[in-house]
């Protein structure tokens, strides 16, 4: 037996020695037993858990539909208050709705009253998180989502989304949804007049919506407001001639005349007629540049009048000759290039007022930029005749009534040929004042006579 072999007997046994005791050891040991039992049963639960997240996934794709309403679309309020009248019928226990949602969140309305007092209304609508609701016998999740890292801009809102998902063969049931909530929102306005202002580059509602005024509760000169009206229902029915003759959709009017004779009154009536909201901007604002005007004009809402009041006040001959330059930080052709409105094909119907006609830049009210103009006056007798007979006529006969009312349309004539006029905000406030027909014959002699001292 040579030296080598000796050693390599060696080595096998200790190799040998080795591996019995470690068999020895994790044979025998009950722990590591236990530890690769638990491993076993780790590796499985894993490779199961995965192919539940799987299998819910694909089955998620198969079988469920989403649809995410972000608080970027107009849907998004109308949801809200859908959800929310659905709540309150599900509080009055009329109708099952949500599966008992437990964080609400507060939507306040205010509602404007008859007697011009108001209403404050707290709707409880699902607040952020998952909530079950029954719709039509369809089942289907809410997941109302809230982000606080990152807010609106212009609003210093949180963004929000809402999650509706329901069985895929359902789907059918979301424009039906959404068709309901915007029903309930458009009911909810009818009769109501909203006013916006420029937020930012967007539009926002300016208070709660208002009550429409009636048409013939402003009374302009005889023919003036049916011109207009006649005017603004010919262009308004006309898309597709202006369409095929390549004319761009839009339309100027200009009212101009003394303060106080109606002319903002008459634009809101008539918005409220056509059922058309109403975008309100003050070239004066501060911050308004000529990029911003240029995207309000081009991005305002569809159904509603552009009314830039007192547009001599920010371009008129005075400020624009002075070496300062202009008052706003919107420069005349800067505007004239955002009513020209090249970069909109959309229908535009603006409205401008002024006092001061003689001070606007002829560029301004050429046809094209403004395609009609009305003077809109001091109360004509006739005006002042029928303003009252509005006023009073439910208070007194027809002939006393009638007789009153030619004594205020003689007192206005003779106002007239003293070469002095009266405005019409001036009846309406002395009519306010006048308990009945009799004393607002009074007040009206002794205001002009004041007047005419
Ligand atoms: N023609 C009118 N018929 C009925 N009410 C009128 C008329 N004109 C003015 N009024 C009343 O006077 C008030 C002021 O009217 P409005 O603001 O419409 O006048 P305006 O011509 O736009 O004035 P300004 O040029 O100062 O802006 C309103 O409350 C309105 O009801």
């Amino acid at each position: 037996m040579n030296l080598e072999s000796v050693a390599g007997n060696a080595s096998a046994g200790t190799a040998a020695l080795n591996s019995s005791w470690i068999d020895a050891f994790l044979g025998n040991n009950p722990y590591f037993q236990a530890g690769f039992g638990l491993m076993g049963v780790g590796v499985c639960l894993g490779g199961l858990r995965k192919l539940v997240t799987v299998g819910n996934t694909a089955l998620r794709r198969r079988l469920l539909v989403s649809v995410e309403i972000s608080n970027k679309d107009r849907a998004y309020p109308w949801f809200l208050e859908w959800m929310a009248h659905q709540n309150a019928k599900q509080v009055m226990g009329r109708e099952s709705f949500l599966g008992r949602p437990h964080t609400l969140s507060v939507e306040t309305q205010v509602e404007q009253r008859h007697n011009g007092s108001s209403n404050v209304l707290f709707n409880l609508v699902a607040g952020t998180g998952l909530h079950w609701f029954n719709y039509r016998g369809v089942w289907m999740q809410i997941v109302r989502e809230r982000q606080t890292q990152s807010l609106q801009m212009m609003s210093g809102a949180p963004w929000e989304t809402v999650t509706l998902t329901t069985l895929s063969r359902d789907r059918g049931i979301f424009p039906q949804l959404l068709g309901e909530a915007r029903d309930l929102a458009l009911r909810g306005q009818e009769g109501k007049l909203t006013i916006r202002i420029p937020w930012g580059p967007e539009w926002k509602p300016f208070g709660q919506p208002c009550r429409k005024r009636p048409l013939h509760s402003v009374v302009l000169d005889e023919g003036v407001a049916e011109n207009i009206e006649k005017d603004v229902n010919a262009f308004l029915s006309r898309r597709e001639w202006y369409a095929n003759r390549g004319i761009p959709y839009r339309r100027g009017y200009l009212l101009y005349g003394p303060p106080g004779s109606g002319k903002t009154s008459f634009i809101q009536a008539l918005a409220g007629v056509l059922n058309y909201d109403i975008c309100l901007l003050n070239l004066s604002e501060r911050g308004l540049g000529d990029d911003r005007l240029t995207h309000l004009l081009s991005n305002a809402p569809e159904r509603s009048f552009i009314l830039i009041e007192d547009v001599d006040a920010a371009f008129n001959k005075r400020v624009q000759t002075s070496e300062d330059g202009y008052q706003s930080s919107v420069t005349f052709s800067g505007f004239l290039n955002a009513i020209d409105g090249v970069a909109s094909g959309e229908e535009r119907v603006l409205f401008l007022t002024t006092n001061h006609i003689d001070r606007l830049d002829p560029a301004l009210i050429r046809p094209g930029r403004v395609d009609v103009a009305e003077y809109i006056g001091d109360a004509s007798p006739l005006q002042a005749y029928t303003l009252f007979t509005r006023f009073y006529g439910a208070d007194c006969s027809n002939s006393t009534l009638v007789e009153l009312g030619r004594t205020i349309q003689d007192l206005v004539e003779d106002q007239m040929k003293n070469g002095k006029t009266v405005s019409m905000a001036a009846l309406q406030g002395l009519f306010i004042r006048s308990p009945d027909a009799k004393d607002a014959v009074v007040s009206c002699r002794n205001y002009f006579h004041t007047k005419s001292k």
